[in-house]
């Protein structure tokens, strides 16, 4: 499996341009795409999407630029727990899915990298990650338990120092209708469900990648 991890990540370095501001991802698999940017120094700087993320990166030599000073990235590399032909996807075990989605919204391109585990036919049976402020966690964990979830909290807090609550559901039938009524949570700061913000996904599996696009091509 970390093969298939390095490999896919080496795959999406196709997508790295000199002169670029690139978003690093967060996760196991986003580690081999920094070793491999760190190896071959293209001429770009980047911006992290965790404290993770943004040590392994300048121990590699990379300029990790702060993102609160930043508007648009041009291209974000992050990975997935679960991505679909739809290129939904479900992130942030890692904990990271309330900075990825702010970089990821704020690249002109997002692509996802994974090892083939991740491949689903619909996505809806990994944990769904929501960040929320420690003040309303019980409220957000009721309103999630009446949307049908099994809620569990994680005992770690995220980087931005807020909780996670792990919603997990026995399907998600309508991802963009979950996506809503979990948004409109007050106290819900965000949640791992990527439904528009995907362009393209490296899936390597057996040592083939295999690269799918958003507009049903792939390669
Ligand atoms: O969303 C994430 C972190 O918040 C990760 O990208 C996702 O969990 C995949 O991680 P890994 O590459 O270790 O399987």
């Amino acid at each position: 499996m970390d093969d298939d991890k390095r490999l896919a990540a080496e795959a999406a370095l196709a997508e790295v341009r000199d002169g670029m501001l690139v978003g690093l991802g967060t996760g196991s698999t986003v580690a081999f795409l920094i070793a491999a940017l760190a190896a071959r120094a293209p001429r770009v700087d980047y911006v992290a999407t965790s404290e993770a993320s943004a040590a392994a990166a300048r121990a590699g030599g990379l300029a990790v630029r702060d993102m609160g000073e930043v508007a648009r990235v041009d291209l974000t590399i992050d990975g997935a727990d679960e991505v679909d032909a739809r290129l939904y996807a479900i992130k942030g075990a890692g904990g990271a899915m309330l900075r990825e989605k702010v970089v990821a919204a704020a690249s002109d391109r997002m692509v996802v990298i994974a090892d083939g585990s991740k491949r689903v036919r619909a996505i809806g049976a990994a944990k769904l990650p929501v960040e929320v402020l420690p003040f309303a966690r019980a409220f957000v964990a009721a309103r999630l338990a009446g949307l049908g979830a099994q809620v569990e909290a994680r005992k770690t807090l995220t980087d931005n120092g807020n909780l996670i609550l792990d919603a997990r559901f026995a399907a998600i039938a309508d991802p963009q209708a979950l996506a809503a009524a979990i948004d409109a949570i007050p106290g819900a700061l965000g949640h791992g469900l990527f439904l528009d913000e995907v362009d393209a996904a490296y899936v390597a599996a057996d040592g083939i990648v295999t690269r799918l696009e958003r507009d049903g091509a792939s390669g």
